[in-house]
């Protein structure tokens, strides 16, 4: 627990937002580096006090509203408030996860894995961020405006929402509230900076729970916002020059699993791995391409209809790469070729195998599609306290 804060009492408001993967999918779980930037697309968790002993969790998105009695959940497991990322949360000890399965699985079980994995994502943030001899009921609800399972961070969004509630329910991070005076208001960035670097990193054990094996991007670019350079065991890194880009995002609706896809192409790349390491090699050369692109515009060297029109070819070899570590789909493939008959050129984003393609647009240029999205440079994660059933003014962590 930080050194000041203490359990949070009030009902909690939360939202993060998606994102959209400009280049370096699945490369940067093998520490390439992806470009990726916030969307105004976001996910809303609510949490509230409860006078009885039930832990309720409500994820309409996916169908899922069940409750717990307090006592019947496992044991707390040891905070770990410094970084210890050691360990995988699905390599927790056999008895726990049988434990935690068995609560899931209840009387209803459909054999639905979207629910299983954010069932379970919610428990293990639950048992251990939860403070010893807190006997507090809660009600939790999360809903999304991004489509589930479907390229753009749903997993992060709501990977991003959970942890920063529990952090701050159970007094891991503190909140900024009205009722500091003026004159002790101070700089607090630093505790800013501590209260995101945290809500991060337990956003992406959330994000193991249900990935396996993420790489951190979604997670980091739901906690910080903006358009940022990622390279795992690296972090992010600014992207001199990037102000804002028009794209038009096609949802295929083909529904896929990040986990799946990811496993996937580990499956490749242990078997082919002289064929798949140039594969990530390339992907690395078009982030790093993109990156200069930008910072040769900051620098006046190159027009924005350049730059546009670079990122256009960058595009396709992005998605030709992507389509060889068979991560593609024939929805896919359809949306380029439409698009490709408009002149415009278009890549999958995220992990593919269907969800949303992304299209990059030419100032000027109508998109007819009701999916258009301006993607900007800052977008960060926002939090909102409800203050007596008045929703305050929105602010930033
Ligand atoms: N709003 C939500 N409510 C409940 N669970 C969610 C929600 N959003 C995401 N999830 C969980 O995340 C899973 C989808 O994650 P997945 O990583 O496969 O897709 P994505 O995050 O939308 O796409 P990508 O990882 O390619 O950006 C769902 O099956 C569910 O378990
Ligand atoms: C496919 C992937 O690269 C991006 C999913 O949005 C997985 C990850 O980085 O965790
Ligand atoms: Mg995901």
């Amino acid at each position: 627990m930080a050194a000041d804060s203490k359990p949070y009492d009030g009902p909690l408001l939360i939202s993060a937002p998606g994102k959209v993967i400009l280049f370096g999918e699945h490369a940067v779980v093998y520490k390439k580096t992806a470009i990726a930037a916030s969307l105004g697309l976001r996910s809303y968790l609510y949490l509230e006090n409860r006078s009885d002993n039930v832990i309720h969790l409500e994820l309409p998105d996916v169908g899922l509203s069940r409750s717990w009695n307090l006592h019947d959940l496992p044991q707390p497991l040891p905070y770990a408030g410094s970084a210890d990322d050691s360990h995988h949360p699905l390599d927790m000890p056999a008895e726990l996860k049988q434990q935690l399965m068995s609560l899931i699985i209840g009387d209803d079980y459909d054999k639905n894995p979207a629910k299983e994995q954010a069932a379970l994502a919610f428990l293990y943030l639950y048992i251990s961020l939860v403070t010893p001899g807190d006997v507090r009921g809660l009600s939790v609800s999360v809903k999304s405006t991004l489509p589930v399972g479907a390229g753009l961070g749903s997993s992060a969004g709501f990977a991003v929402v959970l942890a920063t509630a529990l952090l701050i329910h159970f007094g891991h991070i503190v909140v900024p509230t009205k009722t500091v005076a003026e004159d002790q208001v101070q700089d607090r960035s630093e505790e800013r900076e501590q209260a995101l670097s945290q809500v991060n990193r337990w956003a992406f054990k959330a994000e193991q729970v249900i990935h396996g094996n993420p790489s951190g991007v979604d997670n980091a670019v739901a906690s910080y916002g903006g358009a940022k350079r990622y390279t795992k065991g690296e972090g992010f890194a600014s992207l001199r020059g990037f102000k804002s880009l028009r794209l038009l995002l096609t949802n295929t609706t083909v529904p896929r699993s990040t986990a799946v896809l990811v496993a996937g192409v580990g499956d490749k790349c242990r078997n082919f791995p002289n064929v798949m390491n140039p594969i990530m090699d390339a992907v690395q050369a078009i982030s790093d391409d993109c990156a200069s692109l930008f910072e040769r515009h900051a620098d006046g060297e190159v027009s924005k209809e350049q730059v546009v029109t670079r990122i256009e070819d960058l595009f396709d070899l992005n998605h030709c790469l992507l389509s060889a570590m068979g991560v593609s789909h024939p929805s896919l493939e359809q949306v380029r070729n439409i698009t490709r008959q408009h002149g415009l050129r278009t890549k999958l984003t995220g992990a593919g195998g269907g969800g949303c393609a992304v299209t990059i647009l030419r100032d000027g240029e109508f998109a007819k599609s009701v999916g258009f999205f301006y993607l900007s440079s800052a977008n960060p994660l926002t939090l909102q306290i409800p203050h007596k059933k008045r929703l305050m003014p929105s602010f930033q962590i």
